[in-house]
């Protein structure tokens, strides 16, 4: 049950032991008797290791046998960490997409809301707040079928006091990064999110002005509407008493639709070029979905089509109304959609809150957030998503390698545990992948790539080959940067970046215009001008003296990440390393190359020597006399 207790640790062996573990059905393994990294291998079929028996039996484990591996057994090492040690303990989810996450996260919710329990049903009220974030966050990509287009932090908190001590107080979720890119387009074979999906094949459609998905551009086009063993209807059904449990009243779940069919309607307009191709206006065809989004957003007609075609600037200090062509007008009608769409989930997120809320005491934190990605075509999603695994798996690393191998001056974020070369014990340093440079040349102020693709968006005339022209000539000879090759005259706009999990392809096309992610001032007022209350409240009316300031979505999401890392850093750190076994979802197969390639880029072949190197349990001297104590 775990590897470190092999008698050979190399690579082949070990990977040789998963498998012949994954084929008994024994998907978990243990990294290290202290059970704080835990390998889950995707069994593409269900398991009967589940439900209220074994969430019973791992709740109360047989004294003075070892534990088996579990998400459940990582859960309640997570409750009994926070409970003996007194520490906020971070569950720490990773693996490529597909790998299964976020069927870890809920494994380990179900094993705290069962073990902890609670009197005002808050426990329930997680669990019944999943079917929300998962239709409205989550999407069909080629390798899930429900793959999570958002990060998703888990906090639950519980009583740190009195008889009801250990008892769950309360639970908050806080999202990242939704892929409101997927609204408007998907790639081929790929759905938007589910909600859109549900919402087309229920009753309310019509009321909506909703037609079947296929016939609407934005949900149709990618060629995927249906899902395979997915029941779109009665997953709606399950949304709507989500909904329900989570306080909304049917205005509200009403409300919530009609900016899920206002994004449709939007992306559905035409628009066609008037006054020599220098202005635009809304097709004489698309006179229906016009009325329609307009009426979903609670605005005018004339206002919404005006809003559309013509936009602000200031120049010189004086406002002027510039026309769009119907190229400008095509994306400023998609960004609407998108940032209508990205408003609601913000709120919904914000009403889980509210509704499973509660106090906030000792917490265990759960973190399933998408993971690395390599497509054919990569873009600026990618480049976020890749980073915020360069820092998990940097959190991993100074876990796993650095925490064990410290030398003389532990960090003051970490444990200050297994410091052999404190404690004067000879010990042989494992080396290992270091991704420390990749983040450096991602982020590191102010030349990293991301902090220059900020500086693109500020800059006039910025764009997207000039930033690429810029990164080029200042990290020509980093060794995770790939230059684009030039092509006889031209020069391509790809770039490449060797990540932990292997090289990755960018192209550069559009970064500039998606890390700016503009929605024009005249359509954000419109939004926050609309006559439903609720649309209203999403978008609050701007203040004008800090309108101009531009957050770029790169900068918001590293500055999230990053408070993020900062609290993780306080608490002890619990992982599950997801590993998906086959490309096909197909339950039974290992594709070895590719597994082992997820084992050796997640760093667990040398986490697994490390762990057998060294001892298998820290304790620092102030948790070993508190715990000790009475036996002496
Ligand atoms: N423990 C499990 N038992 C049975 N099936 C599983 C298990 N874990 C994952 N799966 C299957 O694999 C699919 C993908 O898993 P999951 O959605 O958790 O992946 P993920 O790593 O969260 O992916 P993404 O990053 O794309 O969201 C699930 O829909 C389910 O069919």
């Amino acid at each position: 049950d775990d590897l470190v207790m092999l008698e050979q640790l190399d690579a082949p062996l070990i990977a040789h032991c998963l498998q012949k573990r994954y084929a008994a059905d024994k998907i978990y393994t243990w990294v290290g008797a202290d059970h704080s990294v835990l390998i889950s291998i995707n069994p593409f079929k269900h398991l009967p290791i589940y439900g209220q028996y074994f969430l019973e039996r791992f709740a109360a484990p047989a004294p003075n046998r070892d534990v088996e591996p579990h998400t459940y057994a990582l859960a309640r090492r997570a409750f009994r960490g926070m409970m003996d040690a007194r520490r906020d303990q971070a569950i720490l989810i990773s693996g490529e997409s597909g790998a299964g996450k976020t069927e870890a996260t809920k494994q380990c919710l179900h094993f705290l809301a069962d073990a902890a329990g609670t009197k005002s049903g808050v426990e329930q009220r997680i669990l019944q707040a999943n079917p929300i974030l998962e239709a409205f966050g989550n999407a069909k990509t080629v390798r899930n079928d429900n793959s999570s287009r958002f990060g998703r932090w888990m906090e639950v908190h519980f009583e740190s006091s009195g008889r009801v001590e250990g008892q769950i107080a309360g639970a908050f979720v806080e999202s990242y990064l939704l892929e409101k890119s997927r609204v408007v387009a998907q790639a081929a074979g790929e759905r938007s999110f589910h909600i859109f999906y549900q919402l087309c094949s229920s009753p309310r459609a019509a009321g909506l002005g909703l037609r079947p998905a296929s016939e609407h551009r934005s949900l149709g086009r990618a060629g995927c509407t249906a899902i395979r063993g997915v029941d779109d209807v009665a997953d709606f059904e399950a949304v709507l008493s989500s909904l329900a449990a989570m306080g909304l009243g049917d205005d509200e779940v009403g409300w919530a639709l009609r900016l899920c069919a206002a994004s449709v309607h939007l992306c559905d307009l035409d628009f066609e070029p008037c006054d020599g191709g220098d202005g635009s206006r809304v097709a004489a065809g698309s006179a229906t979905p016009l009325a329609a989004a307009a009426e979903c957003l609670g605005v005018a007609t004339s206002a919404l089509s005006a809003a559309l075609v013509e936009r602000a600037v200031v120049v010189r200090g004086e406002a002027q109304r510039i026309r769009n062509t119907a190229g400008k007008a095509d994306e400023a009608s998609a960004a609407l959609a998108k940032a209508a769409y990205a408003g609601l989930f913000r709120d919904l997120v914000r009403r889980i809150n509210a509704a499973c809320g509660g106090e906030r005491g000792r917490l265990i934190g759960v973190l399933d957030i998408f993971g690395f990605e390599i497509f054919e075509a990569n873009s600026f999603e990618q480049l976020c998503i890749n980073f915020a695994n360069e820092r998990l798996q940097r959190t991993f690393c100074e876990h796993t390698f650095e925490n064990e191998q410290a030398s003389a001056a532990p960090r003051p974020h970490l444990p200050a545990q297994a410091v052999y070369a404190d404690e004067g014990i000879a010990y042989d340093n494992v080396p290992y992948i270091d991704n420390a440079p990749v983040l450096a040349l991602l982020a590191e102020r102010p030349f990293g790539l991301l902090n220059l693709l900020d500086e693109e968006v500020r800059v006039p005339q910025g764009s997207d080959a000039k930033w690429l022209e810029k990164v080029s000539q200042r990290h020509a000879d980093h060794p995770a940067f790939g230059a684009p090759k030039q092509q006889g005259k031209a020069r391509r706009d790809f770039f490449c970046v060797r990540h932990y999990a292997g090289e990755v392809r960018y192209s550069a096309d559009g970064l500039v215009e998606k890390n700016a992610d503009r929605l024009s001032r005249g359509l954000y007022d419109l939004l926050s001008g609309s006559s439903c209350g609720l649309t209203r409240a999403c978008f609050p009316p701007k203040d004008d003296a800090i309108a101009g300031r531009v957050r770029t979505v790169g900068e918001e999401w590293r500055s999230q990440l990053g408070g993020l890392m900062q609290k993780v850093g306080r608490m002890s750190p619990l992982f599950i390393r997801c590993v998906k076994p086959n490309q096909h979802k197909r339950p039974g197969l290992v594709e070895s190359k590719a597994t082992i390639d997820q084992l050796s880029c997640a760093g667990l072949f040398e986490a697994v020597r490390i762990r057998a190197t060294g001892f298998p349990f820290r304790h620092s001297h102030a948790e070993f006399a508190r715990r000790y104590r009475w036996i002496a």
